[in-house]
């Protein structure tokens, strides 16, 4: 329910709403500033509740406030999450969940993914369904953003001496160029599924950025270090062995 409440959230536009009316919003202005059926406004005096006791939102007075939390919900905070949350409970994910008790029974190489969809491979189900690999690069990108920055900002000494890296599975390139804008010394490499990568994004290629459409097990450009950030998921295999 908290999942859902945090997803309605996003989808309303709450937290931009409380941001655009000046940090703080009773509820019959939030009802007309995300446009709720006015019949409808005590059930959303009841999500806010939810959200405002998972530390989402704050209240004083009648009025609901931001926290840091919700800062983070908003579309034009530098490390926004809100692809993330709108990714998360989407069916293609909850949907293997109901079928966890006959997937941990059965036996089989297939994911829980898998077998809710028809044996569709998670990478080929979000290659066909151009919406779901939309939001699943812009989460990813959001997730990048906000991390890349942590890691750059307090651990940059990593990066120290570094003179190539290449980003396997690098998604749309958020951690590719903030590294690469970081460490102008370091030739940037982000390697992803011709999907993802796209035409429009090769031609992204700059200075020491550069994109790399293709498959990880068939080729991984060579580079003195290798970035792999969540990119192994779903996979009974893994690429370390081709690396080394
Ligand atoms: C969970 S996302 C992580 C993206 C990025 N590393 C991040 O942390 O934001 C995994 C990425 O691996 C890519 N990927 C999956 N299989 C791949 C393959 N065989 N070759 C190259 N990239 C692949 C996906 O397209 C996706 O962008």
């Amino acid at each position: 329910m908290n999942s859902m409440a945090l997803r309605s959230a996003v989808e309303l536009g709450i937290a931009d709403a409380i941001q655009t009316h000046g940090g703080a919003i009773t509820l019959p202005q939030l009802v007309s500033a995300v446009k709720i059926d006015p019949t409808k406004s005590d059930y959303l005096l009841r999500l806010m509740r939810i959200l405002v006791h998972s530390g989402f939102f704050a209240e004083t007075g009648d009025a609901y406030l931001l926290t840091p939390s919700s800062q983070l919900l908003l579309k034009n905070h530098p490390n926004s999450l809100s692809a993330v949350v709108k990714l998360i409970p989407r069916l293609e994910f909850v949907t293997p969940c109901f079928l966890m008790g006959d997937w941990l029974r059965e036996h089989g190489e297939k994911t829980a993914f898998e077998t809710a969809h028809g044996g569709t491979p998670f990478w080929e189900y979000s290659e066909g369904n151009p919406e779901f690999n939309s939001l699943f690069n812009e989460a990813m990108a959001n997730d990048s953003g906000l991390l890349e920055n942590l890691v750059v900002g307090d651990c940059g000494l990593v990066f120290q001496g570094i003179e190539s890296l290449v980003d396997v599975g690098g998604g749309t390139g958020t951690a590719g160029r903030i590294i690469s804008e970081t460490f102008p010394g370091i030739r940037c490499k982000v390697l992803d599924l011709p999907q993802v990568i796209g035409d429009g994004r090769l031609a992204d290629s700059e200075g020491n950025l550069e994109f790399v459409a293709g498959d990880m097990f068939d080729h991984v450009p060579s580079a003195q270090a290798v970035l792999l950030k969540v990119c192994c998921v779903n996979r009974s295999q893994c690429i370390m062995d081709d690396l080394n």
